[in-house]
């Protein structure tokens, strides 16, 4: 496949690259300020036209990848978005370009997340009285809180409690737990990959769910499977379960 990575100089992009070479892909590195071997991320559109990619990869920032998925509805190149933080105006524009082109996107593409929420799902429904706490934990470079995949877990909570909960984030002064609540606990420290927690305590015993990413290849090796799958789909939104 032709592959373009936009987020190629980024933590996961050069990950992503690496990875599509490792697997004898042909890559399109995109940046801002392109050395010999990449191309101009400002001209998108015109890059796209030219080179006819299989799939566009994103791993930037919301408002940029907004705009890249415009630029890849208008000249038909699927796309998959790791990039997190979106505002319901982001998740809007993702749908528009879905209207035109398959778009994939997942808070996070290890694998091991994806079971973790598949078990998340069974404790909660098994523990329904039991409290619980999420924590996701990054590395110092990270802009958004909480995490995409945190997000995505207390959506998978609520779901399974048949609910909505009050998402308590952090806690401090005098703070009596309400029965539906849940704490949202944030941690930003060192070169973290990607930490998740879930606990659930009832009386006299705790359950401990984690998963923990101990490299960002974990993430490109998704995230190129997913452009792998993705090629050849009708428009539409896609979740990395759906290819999994
Ligand atoms: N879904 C998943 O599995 C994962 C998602 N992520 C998400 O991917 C995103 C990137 O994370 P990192 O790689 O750590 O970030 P990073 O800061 O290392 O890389 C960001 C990349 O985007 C580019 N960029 C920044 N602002 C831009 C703009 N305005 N226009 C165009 N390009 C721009 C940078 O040049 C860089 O190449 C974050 O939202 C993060 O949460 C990260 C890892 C896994
Ligand atoms: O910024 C990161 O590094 C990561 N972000 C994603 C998220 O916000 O969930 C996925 C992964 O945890 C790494």
């Amino acid at each position: 496949m032709k592959v373009a990575v936009a987020g190629a100089t980024g933590r996961t992009g050069s990950e992503i690259v690496a990875e599509l070479r490792e697997r004898d892909h042909d890559v399109l590195a995109l940046s801002r300020d392109p050395t010999d071997d990449q191309r101009d991320l400002d001209d998108l559109a015109a890059v796209l036209t030219e080179t006819d990619p299989d799939a566009l990869i994103d791993f930037t920032v919301p408002e940029a990848t907004v705009e890249h998925a415009a630029v890849a509805a208008e000249t038909g190149v699927p796309l998959v978005v790791g990039t997190t933080g979106f505002d319901d105006d982001g998740f809007a524009a993702l749908a528009d370009a879905a209207r035109e082109i398959p778009v994939l996107r997942a808070s996070n593409f290890a694998r091991g997340v994806h079971a973790l929420r598949d078990i998340v799902q069974a404790g909660v429904e098994a523990l329904p009285e039991y409290d619980v706490e999420l924590t996701e934990t990054h590395h110092n470079g990270k802009r958004d809180a909480p995490s995409g995949t945190a997000l995505t877990l207390l959506d998978d909570i609520e779901d399974a409690r048949e609910t909505e909960l009050d998402r308590t984030h952090g806690r401090e002064g005098e703070h009596e737990r309400a029965p539906e609540e849940v704490g949202v606990h944030v941690r930003r420290a060192g070169n973290v990959r990607g930490e998740h927690e879930v606990l659930l305590a009832g009386n006299d015993e705790v359950v401990t769910l984690t998963h923990r990413a101990e490299s960002r290849r974990v993430f490109a090796a998704g995230a190129v499977d997913a452009a792998e799958a993705l090629a050849g789909r009708p428009a539409g939104e896609y979740d990395f379960p759906d290819v999994l």
